[in-house]
């Protein structure tokens, strides 16, 4: 059994406290930050490699991580979540997104159920229904071929599909695996159906309600919103509608549905993509092969992160280095700027991921931590970023650790020499240079134009954005946030944080309001 102790109860972080600051500047300029590239990189599944030359550590105070590392049991609790132990100690569950892309350890049995079975039957399931539906043996009612598939879904069961989704549209369009275009609906506000409803041909579209509990009000309410839109277009929602939800939910087992996909309480909404709420619409969009490239890439990362070393496992590592950041250095955001345009929901996907997780105070027996715990995500890909927000990362007053991801080859391969050099090369070129501006600055007489530098940050850089190195990418997160949960003693996978507004409107739209509610309700005239 493992021991769960809050962080500043353990001898490491007193040493942590007393080791010696490393400045990034003065270790990223001339030689040694030649050597500090060259060094300071670790590889990750799927050829990719975590590079963090500039970031505030030096071999000392890696060894010191290791301790933590060590102490805190990082990777014996991981073992204890993917062999099934009650890691979601609020609501009492198991945690085993990981089990959709393989077996990591022991069998899990829960009420006779073995889960890895069920997730794996789950996406069989899903896989025939595609093929079928690409093979044109499930069509509409007229007997047609369906063209487009439409998401209906908020927070896990949108941010992460939407995020793989376009990750891999072009790259899909490239190889010839588009198999049908996707859309989505998430939000409450009436716009957001209407327009994906105008711009699809309805009569030949699929539409997936995702809501893991069955109960989120704008699911609901916007698979209502479609029903409507479908009747009023003669077309019948039965022969259209799909379901994805947990099989205990309002949504399960519906004659409303063409057919029900399932997943259940042990994956968070967060971490779900990987489950039926991912499968079902990529897999429709892409092919199931696609989807299943996909999960061998987050096995493989999955696989990685069980490496006690911390410079063989980047997804502690990572998780380490920011909680030092964060703890340690005070540095209270985090921005993900990816360099591929692909990925350009990635970052309000992660924003979820870590956010939902780790945005908490209490430790996972509900008692207060002393200490900080996850930091504010946020980010834009690069390089539109640098023509934005840069200028705070720069010359602000709050230094703010940058996570870049770049690839050495573009998706679609369609590039141009401008001016001696392709876009890609450009976009490469651009994505170094951010990396030493900011760890090194540039003196200036004019303090207007000066730059004080040793602003840390780290890169993930793979080949080429693909379904393997996107798949070994979001593991790579998930499990960086879930070290870092087990550092923190906090509990990652519940999130009651999100219910007293949810409760709240729905007081107000039943007029039971007072005080300060009544009032702001009064001021809107709902
Ligand atoms: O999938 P659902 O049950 O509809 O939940 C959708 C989302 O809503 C909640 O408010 C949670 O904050 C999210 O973690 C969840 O992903």
């Amino acid at each position: 059994m493992v021991n769960w102790t809050n962080f500043d109860a353990l001898d490491s972080y007193q040493a942590l406290k007393n080791v010696q600051a490393v400045d990034v500047r003065k270790v990223m300029s001339g030689e040694s930050g030649a050597k500090r590239v060259k060094n300071y990189s670790v590889p990750m599944a799927e050829k990719m490699a975590y590079n963090f030359a500039a970031k505030a550590v030096d071999d000392d105070i890696l060894a010191v991580l290791q301790k933590v590392s060590d102490e805190a049991e990082l990777t014996e609790k991981y073992e204890e979540l993917y062999n099934g132990a009650i890691i979601n100690t609020g609501e009492k569950r198991l945690v085993l997104h990981q089990l959709c892309r393989g077996q990591l350890g022991k069998d899990v049995v829960v009420d006779g159920v073995n889960k890895r079975e069920f997730y794996q039957a789950q996406q069989d399931r899903i896989a025939k229904f595609a093929n079928d539906v690409h093979a044109g043996k499930i069509v509409n009612g007229k007997g047609e071929k369906f063209t487009t598939v439409v998401q209906i879904g908020i927070g896990g069961s949108d941010l992460g599909p939407r995020a793989l989704y376009l990750a891999l549209e072009n790259w899909a369009k490239t190889n010839h695996t588009l198999k049908m275009q996707a859309a989505f609906i998430s939000n409450v506000d009436p716009d957001d159906a209407s327009a994906v409803l105008n711009n699809i041909d309805v009569e030949h579209a699929l539409f997936i309600v995702v809501s893991k509990s069955g109960t989120t009000l704008e699911t609901l309410t916007n698979a209502a919103f479609v029903e409507d839109a479908l009747k009023k277009a003669g077309v019948d929602p039965s022969k259209h509608m799909l379901a994805c939800t947990s099989e205990t939910s309002p949504l399960a087992n519906n004659d409303k549905f063409l057919d029900s996909f399932y997943m259940d309480d042990y994956i968070g909404g967060r971490y779900s993509s990987s489950s039926a709420v991912g499968c079902c619409v990529l897999s429709l969009a892409f092919g199931p092969e696609v989807f299943a490239r996909l999960m061998a890439g987050a096995h493989a990362a999955d696989e990685t992160a069980k490496e006690k070393d911390i410079l063989k496992n980047p997804a502690l590592l990572d998780a380490l280095i920011g909680v030092y950041e964060r703890n340690f250095l005070g540095y209270a955001t985090t921005a993900v700027l990816p360099y591929s345009q692909a990925l350009s929901r990635f970052p309000a996907h992660l924003q979820q991921l870590d956010m939902e997780s780790n945005g908490k105070s209490v430790n996972r027996f509900g008692k207060k931590v002393d200490y900080v715990t996850g930091p504010i995500i946020f980010g834009e890909p690069g390089t539109n970023g640098q023509h934005s927000f840069y200028q705070l990362l720069h010359q602000g007053k709050t230094i703010v650790p940058l996570q870049f991801i770049g690839f050495k080859d573009s998706q679609i391969g369609n590039d141009v020499v401008i001016e001696g050099s392709t876009s890609q090369k450009k976009l490469d070129a651009n994505v170094a240079a951010q990396i030493v501006a900011f760890a090194c600055g540039k003196d200036d007489e004019n303090p207007n134009k000066n730059f004080d530098g040793g602003r840390p940050s780290s890169i993930i850089i793979g080949q080429q954005l693909n379904p393997e190195s996107l798949g070994a990418l979001l593991a790579h997160f998930e499990n960086k946030v879930m070290f870092q949960g087990f550092v923190w003693n906090i509990n990652s996978f519940d999130q009651e944080g999100v219910q007293l507004g949810k409760v709240l409107a729905k007081r107000v739209l039943a007029h039971d309001t007072d005080g300060a509610l009544a009032v702001y309700s009064d001021l809107l005239e709902i």
